[in-house]
């Protein structure tokens, strides 16, 4: 067995792998369909269908999480300071819970994840092992029963770096869930959470602050539930999996995740499918109104919530399109109409609140 305590710059990649071998092979063995598993050239899968679904993300530390944020305030200075296993766990599901997330969204079913891990040589073996119980946490979820972790690679850099490339095939009826399919009349729906993420990003990054300490919890204990809620869809992501396959059953039209606002990917669904989409601005209030406890703590207006629910990325909830008179699947909240685009109009999203944010850009450098 692979001292854990060892760094990866110590232990080297055959020792590496064999410590995360020895984490995904048991999992793996337990769900059918990895025909060659982890350890040649390459795996292979046995296929039900005959199309495969593909999707990757990467996430970086700095810029899509830091490790801060798993520090108790109370421990900084502390010899052992580094929280072992949430941290690298954390990291885990939410790089590949934002991959399956992407598959839930063709409304097909994950299969198998390939893993790219960058580390510092600095990391410990048990860094990369608890990363991995993180990723196998993901798969855990419900609507993620098939997936296995197929293979990936290991490589040196300064900061740590995921890419996690996802497969899956398309659930029983063979359809997906596109996004340039929605029609004028459709309703507009969502399933999953609406602007906790960037509520728990809000939490974690305020100013002055490394973390959210478990004496400023006890302190906002009146709000303790909605706080851990923010922080939990933030830092380790459950998105809705069976919500995908269960939109299409019920006759959706289109959809996508919400990856980088509200607005922005509705926009993205207006756009492809050539319709202007109306939101309901009452459900977008009702949306907001739980995060207003966290505004207030955060010592912003009440605005902040309506942004969140707008603008915040980091969801990875379902939205999609239903035409009128298809009953909404368990879970879906209605959240406005889709309308022709006008003959003087471009495709669009229409709200009554002027959001300041415009969603998130992966690329754009904010000067
Ligand atoms: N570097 C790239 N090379 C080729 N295609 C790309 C590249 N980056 C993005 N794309 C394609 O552009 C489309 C949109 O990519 P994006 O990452 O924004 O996906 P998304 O589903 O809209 O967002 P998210 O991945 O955050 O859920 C996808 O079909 C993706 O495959
Ligand atoms: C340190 C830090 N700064 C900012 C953010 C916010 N953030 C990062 S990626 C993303 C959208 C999805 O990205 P992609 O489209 O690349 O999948 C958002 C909203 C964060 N999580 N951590
Ligand atoms: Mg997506």
């Amino acid at each position: 067995m692979t001292d854990q305590q060892l760094t990866v710059g110590q232990a080297g990649e055959d020792a590496v792998l064999a410590a995360v071998r020895e984490v995904i092979d048991p999992f793996n063995a337990q769900r059918p369909g990895l025909a060659l598993g982890p350890g040649d050239d390459a795996a292979a899968l046995t296929l039900g269908s005959g199309q495969a679904v593909i999707t990757t993300d990467t996430m970086s530390e700095g810029q899509d999480f830091r490790r801060q944020w798993w520090l108790d305030p109370e421990s900084l200075g502390a010899a052992e300071f580094e929280p072992a296993e949430e941290w690298p766990q954390d990291v885990g599901t939410k790089a590949a819970a934002q991959n399956l997330s992407d598959i839930n969204a063709m409304g097909a079913v994950p299969t198998a994840l390939v893993v790219s891990l960058t580390l510092p040589p600095q990391t410990t073996v048990a860094w990369v092992a608890n990363f991995y119980r993180g990723v196998l946490r993901a798969c855990e979820a419900p609507g993620a029963g098939r997936c296995v972790v197929a293979g990936g690679d290991f490589g040196a850099g300064e900061a740590i770096s995921v890419t996690i490339t996802a497969l899956g095939e398309p659930a029983a009826g063979g359809q997906l869930l596109r996004r340039d399919r929605a029609e004028p009349g459709d309703v507009l729906a969502v399933c999953g959470q609406l602007g906790r993420a960037a509520a728990g990003l809000a939490l974690l990054e305020r100013p002055g602050e490394a973390s959210v300490s478990s004496d400023e919890l006890r302190h906002w204990q009146d709000h303790a539930a909605i706080i851990r809620e923010c922080l939990q869809a933030q830092q380790q992501p459950q998105p809705p999996l069976n919500a995908g396959p269960a939109a299409l059953a019920a006759g959706a039209s289109a959809g996508l995740d919400l990856s980088d606002g509200l607005l922005r990917d509705a926009g993205r669904l207006a756009a492809a499918s050539r319709v202007q989409i109306r939101c309901d601005d009452a459900a977008l209030a009702a949306e907001a109104q739980p995060l207003k406890p966290v505004a207030g703590i955060l010592g912003l207006g009440p605005a902040a919530g309506s942004e969140w629910v707008l603008s915040g990325g980091e969801d990875y909830s379902l939205l999609a399109t239903f035409p009128a008179d298809a009953p909404l699947p368990d879970g879906f909240r209605a959240l406005g109409t889709v309308e022709p685009v006008p003959a003087d109009g471009q495709p669009g999203v229409l709200v009554a609140a002027e959001p300041s944010g415009t969603g998130w850009d992966s690329l754009r450098q904010i000067l």
